[in-house]
């Protein structure tokens, strides 16, 4: 049994390495909310509100996500004991989306739970793969930049490259990287930067042999993707798109993707991941889980939900050291051979660094 007697919110800032461009923003530098929750047993778990600082991804930033915690979520969770983790995202029920805000908080309570219990996450969820394939994402648009970036990306070992694409730099800029690479395991993501009048170049980029094009129409549509896919070879993977289970179940219903881009902040928490994941699992559909361009806290619960057998695609799932001169976490996420190992620790195996948080907080309120 969980009683929650004391949260604490702090948003911490830090510059990127490089910036990451895709096709509606540049990221320079990344706000983020980390939580920290702790029982009447003096027990803490962590979470991440991977909200970014304007609402270019989706409609949450890090300040809708600093006020729905605090005035909705932390007092619904305070109000009374918590028998399971699952029961978090049920209680949330009558607050409408704010996904981002309820991930940070449901996550911090697995955490907490499994620590609990003393076992890592990813067993008490049912992960099956002690190691993670690790995917890494490119975000730059210029070509000879993307192509330095892909050569040292497999130097450090990943297994599958992601890159971004937009219209007038699309079939181009994927001829020039197979060219290079061609044996690369490669998708490509639009983030909604196409519409159906496109078709004729999204046709193009048939012949690139891409694992998958990601998101390639309007952010909150499944019709005519599920017309596109009927006319690509490619298979659509949908990311903003889908935000509840209801929305996959009537996409797998209209055939708009083959693939499933699961992040637990988009979707509300790790148990709706995992419920997607199921759901998906049940249907003979590939999942892989995205990336936010987020600090170690999310990475961590990201690495447990990719333990899951229906997780067959390497994720967005880079070590700490992609974004970041230094994480915020103890130890840092590192990819050796192309692979994550996941860790035996209890809850998510990651600590918070405290005297590094001191530095990179900006704000800081407990309740
Ligand atoms: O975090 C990573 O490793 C990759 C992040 C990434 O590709 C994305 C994060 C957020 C928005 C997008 O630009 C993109 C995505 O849509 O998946
Ligand atoms: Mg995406």
């Amino acid at each position: 049994m969980m009683k929650i007697e004391r949260v604490q919110l702090s948003v911490i800032k830090m510059a990127l390495k490089s910036p990451f461009e895709n096709a509606l923003e540049k990221v320079v530098e990344r706000e983020a909310i980390m939580l920290e929750v702790t029982d009447k047993d003096g027990v803490t778990g962590y979470g991440e509100a991977i909200a970014f600082s304007t609402p270019w991804y989706t409609e949450e930033t890090v300040r809708t996500c600093f006020h729905i915690l605090k005035d909705v979520l932390i007092p619904l969770l305070m109000k009374k004991p918590i028998f399971h983790p699952k029961e978090v995202s049920e209680r949330f029920r009558a607050v409408r989306r704010n996904h981002m805000a309820k991930a940070g908080i449901e996550t911090a309570i697995w955490d907490l739970y499994a620590k609990k219990k003393g076992i890592p996450l990813w067993k008490l969820i049912g992960g099956t793969r002690e190691t993670v394939a690790a995917g890494v994402a490119v975000g730059s648009h210029d070509t000879a930049e993307a192509l330095r970036q892909i050569e040292s990306f497999l130097g450090d070992g990943y297994e599958r490259v992601k890159v971004k694409i937009k219209p007038g730099h699309d079939e181009s800029f994927i001829r020039e990287i197979r060219r290079n690479f061609p044996d690369l395991a490669l998708m490509a993501d639009a983030n909604s930067a196409y519409t159906l009048e496109d078709l004729p170049q999204l046709e193009k980029l048939d012949r690139y042999g891409l694992m998958m094009i990601e998101q390639p129409l309007a952010a909150d549509d499944i019709v005519d993707h599920a017309l596109l896919q009927k006319q690509l070879k490619t298979p659509v993977c949908l990311d903003e798109s889908i935000v509840t289970y209801h929305d996959a179940e009537s996409a797998l219903r209209l055939g708009s993707f083959r693939v499933l881009n699961i992040k637990i902040g988009r979707v509300g928490g790790l148990w709706p991941a995992i419920r997607l994941h199921d759901l998906c699992a049940a249907r003979g559909i590939p999942v892989w889980c995205g990336g936010m361009i987020e600090f170690g806290i999310s990475r961590a619960f990201n690495l447990a939900l990719a333990s899951l057998p229906g997780f067959t695609i390497p994720g967005d799932i880079s070590a700490s050291s992609r974004f970041w001169e230094k994480d915020i976490i103890v130890p840092e996420i590192k990819v050796e051979n192309g692979k994550i190992q996941l860790s035996n620790e209890s809850g998510i195996g990651f600590g918070l660094n405290q005297a590094y948080m001191e530095k990179v907080r900006i704000y800081k309120e407990v309740f």
